[in-house]
């Protein structure tokens, strides 16, 4: 039996990570933050001095990146080239350059091959990025679209920084909207909802009452799934 495979996609902000976070330790799966890859690799084609719009120097950079990723969901880690990077990937440094380096096929192809080997080793996992359902994990027998408005996303993730302060709201809404506008234009799999996704708007929902939901479609979907009822 093919390990259970969860794939939770969307924008950015839209709540993939707490809500892909939440469904796996409820259910007892496995968790993989591709975005974070997707960062760490960044962070190490920066380090390397590469410019990130030369996609033939980002692709010869990032062939020799070793990119490795614990998939607790209580405790996800993250390194590269041996060092832990849960830190500096969250930088806006890194924030700022992950799209253009995220657009290079060679880096994706990469990444893509190391996501397919952590499912397969795995007894079963919740994946959240922007090609789980369309790409990295098509037969997933269970596919979510996360969407949220740009305010709401852009409050969340002000409010989790600590700076609700409305310029600060405002730089963010628009740094979501421009990873999302490349995100989406990307000719290499870019940010898509696969035609048999179910959208889940998270704009007016409680992270718990979504995780509930997702719990909720689980059991249905794959019903070999156990999970603590709320
Ligand atoms: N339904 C919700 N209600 C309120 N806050 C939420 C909800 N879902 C997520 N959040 C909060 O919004 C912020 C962004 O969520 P999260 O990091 O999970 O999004 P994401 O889609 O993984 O983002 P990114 O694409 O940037 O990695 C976090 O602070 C999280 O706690
Ligand atoms: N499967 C994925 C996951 C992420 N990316 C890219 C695009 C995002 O802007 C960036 C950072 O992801 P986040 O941490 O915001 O989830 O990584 C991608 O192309 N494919």
């Amino acid at each position: 039996m093919p390990p259970a495979v969860i794939a939770l996609d969307g924008p950015s902000g839209s709540g993939k990570s707490s809500t892909a976070r939440g469904v796996a330790t409820r259910l007892g799966l496995a968790y993989l933050d591709t975005g974070a890859m997707y960062r760490a690799m960044t962070w190490a084609v920066l380090e390397r001095g590469v410019d990130v719009e030369d996609a033939a120097a980002v692709a010869a950079a990032a062939a020799d990146v070793v990119i490795v990723s614990g998939t607790d969901p209580q405790a996800p880690t993250i390194e590269a080239d041996g060092v832990d990077v849960s830190g500096p990937i969250r930088s806006q440094r890194v924030t700022d350059a992950v799209s253009q380096v995220s657009r290079v096929p060679e880096v994706r192809q990469r990444l893509v091959d190391l996501q397919r080997d952590i499912i397969a080793a795995s007894d079963g996992i919740v994946l959240e990025g922007r090609d789980i359902g369309t790409v990295v994990a098509p037969d997933a027998p269970l596919k979510l679209y996360l969407v949220a408005d740009t305010a709401a996303r852009a409050a969340r993730r002000a409010a989790e920084e600590g700076r609700s302060e409305a310029a600060h709201v405002e730089a963010t809404a628009a740094s979501l909207q421009r990873r999302d506008a490349i995100d989406s234009s990307r000719t290499a799999s870019p940010l898509a909802k696969a035609a048999d996704a179910l959208e889940l708007d998270t704009t007016h929902l409680t992270l718990d009452e979504v995780v509930d939901e997702v719990v909720r479609l689980a059991a249905k979907a794959v019903p070999d799934l156990g999970g603590s009822t709320p």
